[in-house]
């Protein structure tokens, strides 16, 4: 793995010249916080031309609004996604079938710089993965992306990549970090291209300058959809800064923070695509809506269903990492050619998955289902361990996984199954209840020796947040008005993960914050 928790004291300050600290004086004419004008009556497009950017990609011809003249400065701002774990369905979803994903408390932070209006560069600021790199706003291939034949807009269902647009940000991509060893190299480049396929595509040549610099809580290709949360973070932030969102604010009615929340949903699918090659979109959709969800995609053109399960269950789970990293894409394409080369016994498998997990959404969802009951959890664990065993026949288990289960059978601690794309990662155990503690601390010690690491994480949080203008209110080192501004150098300098929950966490280890809000979709 990849994790360069503290950047170079050289480096840093390179990362913090790069960007200035946005002013705060226009904020209040924005969109968020309930004062600003809809998003949705306000889509003026990138060319001028004004469309209705409601959702389900039919749009109503407008008249023509005036251009804006010049682009106000805007507030340093962040935003946050959720990690997630696929608790049913993992692999089957990417062939249509259902699966059952929950969000996490582990988090990435996106902050987000505007730069003085002479300076024309975009950067992204990546320390988790060693990634630094600018690029001129004016030298970027907009013709291409904005040519009528191509263009698309914030309200657009776009479900896959064009190979035209793709090959025209190949120049660019192929430039960064050619010093780098090749696998490094290639996290980069994914990086850089998912991310200028998504600024070109919804960005315009008179777009700010700005820095964007990402802190994840997450490990990397652990299964625990690190990436999903980039896509989600860049997906709302660039929204946000086109004044394509509204909210979110307290008041917000469900239906039109829905809105907002399928918007952000609709590019962080883009951006996955990109670094996945072929995704299901399970992942984004968790993290962009939190709580947990029934996910599944039939059709590649069409939206996915989407069931919100708000009342997902608190299982007593144990989330442990092998420390090995994998790559999904390589996971997903393993079971594409198993299933090329198998396609009736592979799709026997991938529907016996669909089974099981809508066995477990009728177990869950039943109204005698108590998580203090060991019978419930039995049924439950008895599911995971079938899809677990149906996830070893498509390949994608790894010994570090197989190992995890056999310490937790041999104990009788619980029911394992791998999550997430497999191949290392992650698994996660649902607890048998009353087992000692005892056995729980041996395991736990056995586990340590091994070179594994447990994470504790709590199910069905919030999904993407905003805090706009990044200032903390009940944050550390408060100022004379009682918030805590997040500058750069605060958040490239905080200590590992805990430094990162501690400076801007969603919770931060003090009981829920002020500043941080959520669009807010239950109705
Ligand atoms: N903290 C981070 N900073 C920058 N990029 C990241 C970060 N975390 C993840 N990424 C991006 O996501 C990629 C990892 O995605 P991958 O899908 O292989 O793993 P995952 O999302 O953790 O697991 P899964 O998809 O199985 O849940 C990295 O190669 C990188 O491009
Ligand atoms: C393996 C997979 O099913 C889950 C990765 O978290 C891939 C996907 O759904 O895109």
């Amino acid at each position: 793995m990849y994790r360069v928790h503290n950047a170079t004291k050289n480096a840093m300050t390179q990362l913090i010249s790069n960007g200035v600290n946005g002013h705060h004086d226009d904020y209040d004419r924005l969109t968020l916080n309930g004062h600003g004008t809809n998003g949705l009556s306000n889509g003026t497009t990138t060319n001028g031309t004004a469309t209705n950017g409601e959702t389900n990609g039919k749009t109503t011809p407008r008249k023509r609004l005036d251009r804006k003249k010049s682009s106000p400065m805007m507030p340093a701002f962040m935003v946050s996604a959720p990690g997630k774990v696929i608790v049913f369905g993992e692999h089957a979803v990417v062939h249509g079938k259902a699966a059952i994903a929950a969000a996490i408390s582990l988090r990435s932070y996106l902050l987000v710089t505007s730069l003085s209006k002479s300076k024309r560069t975009v950067t992204l600021t990546f320390p988790d993965i060693d990634f630094n790199h600018s690029w001129n706003i004016d030298e970027l291939p907009w013709a291409t992306f904005q040519h009528p034949s191509k263009k698309k807009y914030y309200y657009d269902l776009v479900t896959s990549l064009d190979p035209d647009l793709v090959a025209a940000i190949q120049p660019l991509v192929k430039d960064v970090s050619p010093d780098k060893p090749a696998d490094l190299r290639k996290v980069h480049q994914n990086s850089a291209g998912s991310f200028l396929y998504m600024f070109l595509s919804l960005g315009n040549q008179s777009f700010p300058g700005c820095q964007y610099t990402l802190r994840s809580t997450i490990p990397i290709g652990a299964g625990l959809g690190s990436s999903a949360t980039i896509a989600v973070c860049m997906s709302a932030a660039l929204l946000l800064q086109l004044r394509t969102l509204s909210g979110p604010h307290p008041d917000q009615p469900p239906e039109e923070a829905r809105v907002q929340i399928e918007r952000i949903n609709r590019w962080a699918f883009v951006y996955e695509m990109f670094i996945h090659g072929n995704p299901s979109g399970v992942d984004n959709t968790v993290s962009t809506q939190g709580k947990a969800v029934m996910f599944q995609r039939t059709d590649y053109t069409r939206p996915p269903a989407v069931k919100p399960l708000w009342d997902f269950p608190e299982l007593p789970l144990l989330l442990v990492d092998t420390k090995t990293a994998k790559s999904t894409a390589h996971e997903v394409e393993k079971v594409r050619k198993l299933k090329d080369a198998h396609p009736k016994l592979v799709g026997s498998i991938l529907d016996a998955v669909d089974k099981v997990t809508h066995s477990a959404s009728d177990v869950i969802e039943h109204d005698d289902f108590d998580t203090d009951c060991e019978e419930s959890l039995r049924r439950v664990g008895e599911l995971m361990n079938i899809n677990h065993g149906l996830l070893v026949s498509l390949g994608v288990s790894h010994p570090r996984l197989e190992r995890v289960r056999e310490l937790v059978d041999h104990e009788g601690i619980g029911w394992t199954k791998l999550t997430g794309a497999g191949g290392g990662g992650c698994s996660i155990t649902l607890l048998r209840p009353g087992v000692p503690r005892e056995k729980l601390d041996k395991l736990e010690r056995q586990l340590d020796e091994e070179g594994y690491e447990k994470f504790e994480t709590t199910l069905g949080g919030d999904g993407v947040g905003v805090l706009w203008p990044a200032v903390l209110k009940n944050g550390m080192d408060e100022d004379d008005e009682g918030g805590m501004e997040i500058d750069l150098e605060k958040f490239l300098n905080a200590e590992g993960n805990e430094g990162v929950e501690r400076l801007v966490g969603v919770h931060g280890g003090v009981g829920e914050r002020e500043g941080w809000k959520f669009w807010r979709v239950e109705s």
